[in-house]
């Protein structure tokens, strides 16, 4: 069986794990990681259900090797056929951190009591870690981007909210008839509601001041489409993968009667995300 995937760090040299899912790499989980040593690893479980950071998406937001595991493979595990096989993968293994929370094998019925009981080395237990009182996990922050939250999101996240999509042919009509835009199909990642964002778009490492619209085109075709229109920039033909940040929402999707009132309102959302960049 493959047991793990990703990373080209020599397993022999790691001492520290930290284990968990980490969809999101948060300020959370990025505390655990603030207790590996040197020779430290990220081990991500890996549900399928990671829509924040999806497939192998988290490398780029630590210095630690990320490896993953499906949890699949590994959920029939008892305790200690789940230390025999960490101990395999990481021969030097002395210290693991784990948050509060963590379960782990067959049932989810091992917890950190069982972790310490069973792993002969160090076994650190990071505490709730919150925000005024709200603790602070994936599936909130995943509740404020569904919402349009996206301020809060990022504070939660310790950075901005991130899609990453391909580019694909739109209707033609941005160009001629209002701004043009970049038409992206995303998968896997959570989008935010439908709506206009402030927003950061990366092409090929370069990073450009935009607005973005996820929604219906309620006034147009009525498909969906996520577009980003690139603030005073004029480029063509861009094609490939392209990422999203997003910085906050502006108003919510509007369905209007005439094309011109829709091209003075994304001037108007032009002009309020420049008031943002121009800060
Ligand atoms: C900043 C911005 C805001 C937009 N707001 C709306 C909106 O409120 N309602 C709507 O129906 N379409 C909205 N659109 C989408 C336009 O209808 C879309 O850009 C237009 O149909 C051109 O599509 P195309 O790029 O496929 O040619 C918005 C687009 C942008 C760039
Ligand atoms: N708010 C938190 N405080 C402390 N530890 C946490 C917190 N959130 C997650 N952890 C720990 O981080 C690791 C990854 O947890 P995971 O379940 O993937 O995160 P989340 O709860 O955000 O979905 C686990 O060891 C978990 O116990």
């Amino acid at each position: 069986m493959k047991k793990s995937y990703s990373t080209l760090i020599n397993k022999k040299n790691i001492t520290s794990i930290a284990i968990g899912g980490f969809d999101g790499m948060h300020i959370a989980h990025q505390q655990l990681f603030k207790k590996l040593d040197q020779n430290g690893a990220i081990v991500v479980i890996e549900s399928g259900h990671s829509n924040l950071t999806p497939k192998s998406n988290r490398q780029e937001y630590t210095h630690f090797p990320v490896y993953y595991y499906v949890l699949d493979n590994i959920k029939h595990l008892e305790g200690e056929e789940f230390i025999k096989l960490l101990k395999e993968e990481f021969p030097n293994l002395k210290k693991i951190i784990v948050g509060f929370d963590f379960c782990f094998g067959k049932n989810r019925k091992y917890n950190t009591l069982g972790l310490k009981k069973l792993f002969e080395g160090e076994v650190i237990v990071v505490d709730e870690i919150c925000d005024n009182n709200l603790a602070i996990h994936s599936r909130y922050i995943r509740e404020f981007i569904r919402v349009g939250n996206i301020k809060k999101a990022n504070e939660l996240l310790g950075k901005n909210y991130k899609i990453i999509g391909q580019t694909t042919k739109g209707q033609g009509l941005g160009k001629k008839s209002f701004v043009p835009t970049i038409n992206l199909t995303v998968e896997n990642f959570l989008l935010p509601n439908e709506g206009v964002y402030i927003t950061k778009t990366i092409i090929k490492d370069k990073s450009y001041n935009s607005v973005t619209f996820l929604g219906h085109r309620v006034t147009t075709d009525g498909s969906y489409a996520i577009e980003t229109h690139l603030i005073g920039e004029d480029i063509i033909n861009i094609m490939g993968k392209i990422q999203i940040e997003f910085i906050d929402k502006i108003r919510e999707n509007q369905k209007f009667d005439n094309f011109e009132d829709l091209k003075k309102q994304i001037d108007k959302d032009i002009n309020n995300a420049l008031k943002y960049f121009d800060k």
